[in-house]
């Protein structure tokens, strides 16, 4: 079997599938924490592996950047390979005081100016939220690693370079935790399959206060939440 984007077989994929926007990401993350990974993917280099960690199968599998990638990873995974779980592990700005570079946030929520759910949901606003027992998993890995973690709203932009930088004030007056690009997209595909998501993000860059990591370091950092999210794995 294969799809227009995966030429994974059956069973190649776990239940569980890491999934950062940066295929290298990806791939850092297989070399660095699985056994025995092999590739299953590399359509569009879109570098998907399948691994063990500490015994236990998962995957790892780049998205691309914003909605429309993800939806069509996200689709294909659940609905034609399978898998039940997908946690999204990515970069994202932060707008808040209190929020700081390398800061780890989790994604119970995704507001978001995609209309791709409301595409889905009648033209009406569908609450974009997390898996519970996978937002638990993740909350309770983060306390046993003793990393500290921040857990709220977020919000998934189509623009990187948006005209509107004074929306910004508003999203940090709403409480927004961080900005990425894929979360809504991923939260509306696992409800319209039945399946479970979440989102966890790295504070890349602090919008209000023009800080910003390098190229490297966002393929290469990040190792808070990439233990965060392989040891909510084993909590399953
Ligand atoms: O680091 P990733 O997971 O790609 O996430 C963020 O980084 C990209 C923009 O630079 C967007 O995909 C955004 O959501
Ligand atoms: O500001 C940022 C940083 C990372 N990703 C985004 O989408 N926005």
């Amino acid at each position: 079997m294969a799809t227009p984007h995966i030429e994974a077989s059956a069973g190649d994929i776990a239940e569980t599938v890491l999934m950062p926007g940066d295929p290298l990401r990806a791939k850092l993350i297989a070399d660095t924490f699985f056994e025995d990974a092999v590739c299953f993917n590399t359509v569009r280099n879109i570098l998907g592996y399948t691994g063990t960690y500490k015994g236990k199968r998962i995957s790892v599998m780049g998205s691309g950047m914003g909605v429309p990638s993800i939806s069509i990873y996200a689709t294909e995974l659940y609905k034609d390979y399978g898998v039940e779980n997908i946690i999204r592990i990515g970069s994202c700005g932060a707008v808040l005081d209190d929020v700081n570079m390398m800061d780890v946030i989790v994604g119970m929520g995704a507001s978001t100016d995609s209309k791709v759910n409301r595409m889905r949901f009648n033209n009406h606003d569908f609450a974009a939220i997390a898996d519970f027992g996978l937002l638990k998993n993740a909350v309770d890995a983060a306390a046993n690693l003793n990393k500290p973690i921040k857990v709220g709203n977020i919000f998934t932009a189509d623009l990187f370079y948006t005209p509107e930088f004074e929306f910004f004030d508003t999203m940090a007056k709403h409480g927004i935790l961080g900005v990425e690009m894929e979360a809504a997209g991923l939260y509306g595909v696992a409800a319209e399959y039945g399946k479970k998501a979440l989102c966890i993000l790295t504070v890349s860059d602090h919008i209000k206060r023009g800080e910003s990591l390098s190229a490297q370091d966002r393929q290469t950092s990040f190792r808070d939440m990439m233990e965060i999210a392989l040891e909510s794995v084993l909590l399953q």
